[in-house]
């Protein structure tokens, strides 16, 4: 007997938290020791399976629906699911993969009426004519990719979606193949058009694997506590958790109390670079930038495109300077300068080369500390690893025991766990930049920020984040120390999210000179750093 449904409406929180399998599973368990699992969370869980596959179907009555049932909870959700599309008039036909024929008894007695249970062979060239198919393969009990005859299912499925003879596919919890543990997803896995996902979100939602699981629905079961206790594994901010971090001047306000950012980026050969994170950062309101110009030249261009810039020739040590940045275009002999960020005691961003010292200077032993930033993307932090684990074999086996460094695939692969590898095998904030950035703070949290356009990836793009990172981590620490104040260890991460939120927000706008109708379009780095003003005081006023 199929319980009457109710349609529990998706829980709505502001920012985002993730978790890994392992987590939700423990989460889960006292409630189904708890309750009668099969009449209670299960019953939830279907209730918004069908509800959405309901959606997904936009009222189309008589819709021709195939499930796809694994051997666990997952499948089982799925024939309660399939059960109540059946009752509302669709056709449904399932495929059964389940060794055990636990499920293949469940669905005899709950299945519905019409549902037709097909053999898999018969159904390869039919496949064109279902309107939804529903993934029940696999859940949170999976571990590597798809085995056996689901595997070999899913693989032909697959090549039907590559082909466009595929409808709609709504994912149970997550799509079959993605490893909710390590966030990575194994082929072959169906791109889902909706994944409904139960009681918290799985480590792949915040990373570009999320992809897979398309729009991403969140269901608590009405156990919207169940992961309270739990640290999440990474959080995505929302629009307004940005606005609260953003430091507003004041009429007390003078340009100390609003940071003071020393930068040493740029060189002779890459004069640019210093040009455009000044820029940047100019524009992202920081009470002063002080440059460290290492040529006549260099110092006669920022003066003629920034004439904000305060300059400096001497020792960086001897400088007032609230947050310190360097290493984007820095040249071979430009980079001497940057090490000095290293045993600053004020915070210090260390992008490109920079990155390169910090792992020279853990060969001496040495941690960096959270208010240490390193802002490499995929390939700089394999470069990053690699030479940690040849200077700093000791420090890596403490971490890393014997875990082989990684590829560039392999980071692509498994994103968190190579940021948070870094920033533990580091002690620093590490950012590792790409379509989806991660930030992770060393024994603390992890925040992930989505591209805000794919136009960004041009040359010139991480110079102006990294002003931007700098200008606002400067204000940070400056507002913190006028009301006296302690930054928390992941407040240099958090920072670094918004930094991230707001260097996309300012693509979007580049393509149409204004956010209000934001279009994705080019976003040449300059006129990136040029939206930032009116997109900071749109978030501000909002
Ligand atoms: N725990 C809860 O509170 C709830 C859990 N629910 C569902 O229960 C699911 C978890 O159920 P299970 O623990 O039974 O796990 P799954 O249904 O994800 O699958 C477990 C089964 O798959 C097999 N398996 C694992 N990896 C495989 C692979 N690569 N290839 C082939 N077979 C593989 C395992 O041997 C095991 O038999 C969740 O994802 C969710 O759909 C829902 O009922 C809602 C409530």
């Amino acid at each position: 007997m199929t319980p009457k449904a109710r349609t529990v409406p998706p829980k709505e929180t502001a920012m985002k938290l993730i978790y890994t399998a392992s987590q939700v599973r423990e989460a889960e368990k006292p409630y189904i020791e708890a309750a009668d699992y099969d009449g209670y969370l299960m019953q939830r869980a279907a209730d918004a399976v069908a509800a959405e596959a309901q959606d997904l179907l936009r009222g189309k009555d008589n819709a021709k629906i195939l499930l796809l049932i694994g051997p666990g909870n997952n499948g089982a959700d799925t024939i309660y699911a399939g059960a109540r599309l059946s009752a509302k008039g669709h056709r449904v036909d399932a495929v059964i993969f389940d060794s055990s024929e636990k499920n293949l008894e469940l669905i005899a007695r709950e299945g519905g009426e019409g549902t037709r249970v097909l053999d898999p062979e018969h159904t390869h060239e039919q496949l064109a004519g279902y309107d939804l198919t529903i993934d029940g393969i696999l859940g949170t009990g999976s571990s590597g990719a798809v085995r056996g005859s689901a595997g070999e299912y899913l693989g032909v499925l697959r090549a039907a979606q590559l082909d466009g003879k595929l409808g709609a596919v709504l994912a149970v919890d997550t799509p079959s193949g993605v490893d909710n543990n390590r966030g990575t997803v194994h082929e072959p896995s169906l791109r889902a058009d909706r994944t409904v996902t139960f009681i918290g979100h799985k480590l792949p939602a915040g990373t570009s694997h999320s992809v897979h699981s398309g729009d991403i629905k969140l269901y608590d079961l009405g156990v919207p506590e169940a992961l309270d206790a739990h640290k999440p594994a990474l959080r995505v901010l929302d629009r307004e958790d940005y606005r609260e971090l953003i430091e507003i001047p004041d009429e007390h306000s003078h340009k100390y109390t609003r940071g003071v950012l020393g930068m040493l980026t740029g060189s002779l050969e890459y004069p640019g670079a210093a040009l455009m994170s000044v820029r940047a950062a100019l524009n992202t309101g920081v009470g002063m930038v002080r440059f460290g110009a290492n040529s006549h030249e260099l110092r006669q261009l920022m003066i003629a495109h920034n004439p904000e810039t305060v300059y400096f020739s001497g020792a960086p040590a001897l400088q007032r300077v609230t947050v310190w940045a360097g290493g984007s275009g820095s040249s071979y002999d430009s980079l001497d300068k940057n090490r000095y960020l290293l045993h600053s005691p004020e915070p210090a961003i260390l992008d490109a080369g920079a990155c390169d010292l910090a792992a020279e200077y853990m060969a001496t032993g040495k941690h960096l500390g959270s208010h240490k930033i390193l802002t490499p993307h995929a390939a700089e932090l394999e470069r990053f690893l690699r030479v940690v684990h040849e200077l700093a074999p000791e420090t890596w086996k403490k971490h890393l025991g014997e875990a082989i460094v990684p590829s560039r695939k392999d980071i692509d692969a498994e994103p968190f766990r190579w940021v948070r590898a870094a920033s533990e095998l580091s002690g620093a904030t590490v950012m590792l930049k790409g379509g989806y950035t991660l930030i992770a703070a060393p024994n603390g949290a992890t925040y992930s920020v989505a591209g805000g356009s794919p136009w960004l990836a041009t040359a010139g793009s991480g110079d102006t984040l990294t002003g931007i990172y700098g200008a606002l981590l400067a204000q940070t620490v400056a507002a913190f120390d006028a009301r006296g104040e302690a930054l928390e260890n992941c407040t240099y991460a958090s920072i670094g999210a918004l930094a991230v939120y707001l260097h996309g927000e300012a693509a979007r706008a580049s393509a149409t000179g204004s956010v209000k109708d934001a279009l994705l379009g080019p976003a040449p780095a300059t006129r990136v750093a040029d939206m930032l003003p009116e997109v900071i005081a749109r978030l501000i006023a909002e």
